[in-house]
């Protein structure tokens, strides 16, 4: 095996040249392998595995820096930096990262994990570099998708005036998730285009070149070929700004690779090479359903069928209903989302009311804007977007929609602890970040159920409201609980003595759990569901502090500026004997691993949250 030979970093290099393609069929099915088990991002990186190869052979890690954006092309960087064995715990908790992480390896240049960051991240590099008089080469390897995000062009713009090199890898596969959109993807889609188009003329003209008289007529489609050229000459837009474009090259053609490489080096300005892949190369499941194995779950290695198909709904599925039946009831609901139709669950939607949808690319910025102005015009938006992504909204969501109270819907998925993606896509600072605007709603779901009656809740009122619901299967206990919801109320569950736990969304399922451990060692229980974060409920919280006992205030987000501080500001004047314990995530950042298992670990499960109170109130005793 020759992957036998691949030990630390640089070993590729002792490869001979003419083994690379089998090296590469190898580092393939060992990713197959290792991925059908443990799931992670498979069709990124079979796409990138010849690149990865070319740029491991082009350049000497770790004095060079290749920054990967998103990092979840990075298995291959991986492989070839000594990490083989740490497959088997890919993505697991106290195993490898399923991103470029430095504290992994010092060949990881720089952590990633949202979109769109390594040219802004490569340029500073590069200045780094140059002003203490250092001569690596910076790399930042930038997907089409990627391309889509607002940063790329701030720091392209400022890329544009370096006079010395930076090399930007444009690893262009014509996807991001799902299909890409917008104004690049066609540009670079006519870049593609027009490349073969080129090609082709070269057949036909070695063709003319062997007839009577051919000569000339090449010559004279050599001038047309110019003129074509003028219109659609590959990466004007790139070379207008002042940014050298070298390709398109084939991304699974090693040599060719290696000599645009070595291009490249010479370049005394910020160049891009343009690389052209196949997302899930090697795996025809994955090449023919790329949207399916971007991440993938465990599957069978011949058919690319889930190991373990979900039999349940998830919070997106019940997200995707309600939307689809809330477009049906009210022609003005539009829904948007910044590059995740299917993970969203927003598809449906897109297929039933085309013209109400709205993919807007990796652009969570300009998504929520974009909102606004839709809001400003009449109509009621409901922005779909992931917990963490949603935090590159920030400003806008103060600047453009809450300081005018706009009637924005913020549907803000994977909230808590989403698990194996890990510190940056943990959903754990929404209630906080959300929590501290004024004019915003903040509401959790306890179930299915209430996701959808806190739809149709926030659509009537004329605010902005953001409803967060995690990762994972839609809780479906508690039925018979579905009092209607009731402007800033809480819902009583449960009402008994000595001890009331006032919980927020998720945190209800555990809470039931909590409650049952409190009740089997002999004492009394109350069970609250939250519903609002923003704002309490105040006389929830003044019902609470009427127990002697333990007041515990659960919540799948940080601590600082969470629900339970929220609680006690105003748990802390009230008259009474209770005292309130908060069950949230401490200061730090959650790594990647099993859900239930982090949980444990930050001490929010349910036996640690019972045990924790039953130690305080034997304490009080
Ligand atoms: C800010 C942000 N929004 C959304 C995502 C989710 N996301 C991860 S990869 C990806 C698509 C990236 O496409 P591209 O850069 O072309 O890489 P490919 O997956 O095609 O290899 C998206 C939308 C993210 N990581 N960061
Ligand atoms: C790399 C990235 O940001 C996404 O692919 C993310 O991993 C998707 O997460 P879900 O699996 O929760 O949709
Ligand atoms: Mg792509």
């Amino acid at each position: 095996m020759l992957l036998d030979r691949i030990n630390a970093v640089n070993d590729i290099k002792k490869i001979d040249p003419e083994d690379y393609p089998a090296l590469a069929e190898e580092i393939r099915q060992f990713l197959i392998g290792h991925i059908s088990k443990t799931g992670g991002h498979l069709g990124s990186n079979l796409g990138t595995v010849e690149l990865t190869m070319a740029l491991h052979l082009s350049f000497q890690l770790p004095e060079d820096k290749i920054i990967w954006d998103v990092g979840h092309q990075s298995y291959t960087h991986k492989l070839l930096t000594g990490r083989k064995d740490q497959f088997d715990n890919l993505r697991k908790f106290g195993g490898m990262s399923g991103f470029p992480k430095r504290k992994e390896s010092n060949c990881d240049s720089f952590d990633t994990g949202h979109s769109s960051t390594s040219i802004s991240a490569g340029l500073g590099l590069v200045k780094a570099r140059d002003i203490q008089g250092q001569k690596n080469s910076v790399i930042s390897v930038i997907g089409d998708g990627s391309l889509t995000g607002g940063m790329a062009y701030e720091a392209l713009n400022n890329a544009a005036k370096l006079e010395t090199n930076f090399i930007i890898v444009l690893n262009d596969n014509n996807m991001s998730i799902s299909e890409n959109v917008g104004g690049i993807s066609k540009y670079l889609n006519n870049i593609r285009t027009a490349n073969a188009y080129l090609d082709i003329k070269e057949g036909v003209y070695n063709t003319l070149k062997d007839i009577p008289r051919g000569d000339r007529i090449v010559e004279g489609i050599r001038k047309a070929k110019s003129g074509f050229k003028q219109l659609v000459v590959p990466g004007m837009f790139f070379e207008d700004m002042g940014i050298t474009y070298l390709g398109p090259v084939d991304g699974h053609n090693i040599p060719a690779m290696l000599r645009m490489f070595q291009e490249a080096k010479r370049v005394r300005n910020t160049v891009i090479v343009h690389v052209i892949t196949q997302k899930g190369k090697g795996f025809e499941p994955a090449e023919r359903h790329p949207a399916r194995f971007h991440g993938a779950e465990p599957f069978d290695t011949e058919t690319g069928i889930p190991l373990n198909p979900r039999t349940t709904a998830n919070y997106t599925d019940i997200f995707s209903t309600v939307m689809c039946k809330l477009g049906a009831r009210n022609e003005k609901v539009v829904a948007i989302t910044a590059a995740m139709p299917d993970g969203t669950g927003l598809r449906r939607f897109r297929n039933m009311y085309p013209d109400r949808f709205f993919d807007v690319g990796i652009a969570e910025e300009h998504a929520v804007t974009f909102a606004a102005g839709l809001a400003v015009g009449g109509l009621k938006p409901v922005v779909a977007i992931y917990s963490s992504f949603l935090q590159r909204a920030y400003d806008q969501i103060i600047h453009d929609v809450c300081i005018q109270n706009l009637p924005v819907v913020f549907a803000v998925d994977r909230a808590g602890i989403v698990g194996s993606d890990g510190e940056t896509h943990q959903g754990i600072f929404d209630l906080s970040y959300l929590s501290s605007i004024p004019n915003m709603h903040v509401m959790a779901p306890k179930n299915k159920w209430e996701l959808s009656d806190m739809m149709k809740y926030a659509l009537s009122l004329n605010a902005p409201v953001a409803i967060r619901y995690p990762r994972g299967e839609a809780y479906a206990g508690l039925k018979e609980f579905r009092a209607p919801i009731e402007s800033f109320h809480a819902e009583a569950i449960y009402l008994e003595k000595d001890v009331c736990l006032l919980a927020v969304g998720s945190m209800v399922k555990t809470a039931e759990e909590v409650r049952r451990l409190i009740r089997e060692a002999g004492y009394g229980c109350s069970l609250i569901n939250a519903r609002f974060v923003k704002p309490i409920d105040e006389k929830a919280v003044e019902y609470a502090k009427k127990h002697h006992g333990i007041t515990a205030a659960m919540e799948e987000n940080v601590a600082s500026g969470g629900y339970g501080e929220r609680v006690r500001e105003y748990f802390d004047t009230l008259p009474g004997e209770g005292e309130l314990l908060n069950f949230a995530i401490p200061d730090e950042y959650v790594e990647h691993g099993n859900v239930d298992l982090l949980k444990k670990e930050i001490g929010i499960d349910a036996e640690s949250i019972a045990g924790a109170i039953l130690a305080r109130l034997k304490e009080r005793e």
